[in-house]
């Protein structure tokens, strides 16, 4: 019985990868997640190890951002053919490529640079009752509510010890999903006005708010909701950092004037608060 190789393809799956496009203040996102899967003449990697017709997974993903850089993304159909063909084209061990890209739909909150993702957002509620005339306890919320702004945020001044390596920035791109849920003063109502009120405070004061940090922002979100919802008395917020770096093109002669991004979906820092009014009453089983 001989034993022989049988179809195989290889590839960089899953850069993410977020190109921004300015037009005076307006920004354009493209946020996308691309899988390039290779085949060809690749039986003696397989068989012997010898890899000279092997294009590296990590010299795709740079093309990627290089490709996003110089073509923009103007569709993921046209991006995908550009990539496709490239591979095929200019390598001769490559006969065939697959390109599968997702993307990430993005509406504009208000102003130039901030939006929420579409799609994903959960509303939640949470109620405790011993019986009506009894205690009784109403958290509303939401989880995932995806929110991105492509400017006005800074983070520098922080601790350095001697495993700091991250470098001060003025200018960076900070995304987070937010999970806040908000405990109302009492159990009556319009919830669903209720809920779209505090959901456009927290998206109105992330977009509003010149951040020095998450932390900042966080806070500034539940201020704005405690300040204009009369009927919230507590929030608690989670945020993760969802980290956007910049993509060095230095090494294919381009420069990246915050323009590619790489999206890192871990580690993330997480980031969470509680914000309340002093008069809210205490009541802890109301989040059990
Ligand atoms: O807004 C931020 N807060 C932090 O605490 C932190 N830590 C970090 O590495 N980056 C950031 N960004």
């Amino acid at each position: 019985m001989a034993i022989v190789l049988g179809p195989n393809r290889y590839g960089k799956a899953e850069t993410r990868v977020v190109r921004v496009t300015r037009d005076g203040g307006v920004h354009h996102v493209k946020d996308v997640n691309v899988s390039i899967s290779l085949s060809g003449a690749m039986d003696e990697a397989h068989l012997s190890g010898d890899n000279a017709a092997v294009l590296p997974t990590d010299s795709q993903k740079n093309t990627v951002f290089a490709f996003a850089k110089k073509h923009g993304i103007a569709t993921i159909e046209e991006f995908g053919l550009l990539l496709a063909r490239h591979f095929v084209d200019s390598q001769p061990t490559i006969h065939h490529a697959r390109v599968e890209i997702h993307e990430f739909a993005w509406e504009r909150i208000e102003g130039g640079h901030s939006f929420v993702r579409k799609g994903g957002e959960t509303r939640t509620a949470l109620v405790h009752s011993d019986g009506e005339g009894g205690a009784e306890s109403v958290v509303s919320g939401l989880r995932d509510m995806v929110v991105l702004n492509t400017t006005d945020s800074e983070f520098h001044g922080f601790v350095q010890d001697q495993y700091t390596t991250l470098e001060p920035t003025d200018d960076r791109m900070l995304a987070t999903a937010v999970t806040a849920h908000w405990r109302h003063r009492g159990t009556t109502a319009a919830w669903d006005d209720s809920h779209r009120a505090a959901r456009d405070r927290l998206l109105r004061a992330f977009a509003e708010t010149y951040s020095l940090s998450l932390q900042q922002t966080l806070y500034a979100m539940g201020r704005r909701v405690l300040d204009e919802c009369a009927g919230i008395c507590e929030i608690r917020l989670s945020m993760p950092n969802r980290h956007h770096f910049l993509v060095d093109l230095e090494p294919f002669g381009m420069d990246n004037d915050n323009e590619v991004y790489f999206a890192a979906d871990r580690p993330y820092g997480l980031i969470e608060g509680t914000v309340l009014t002093d008069d809210a009453p205490a009541d802890p089983s109301a989040w059990n």
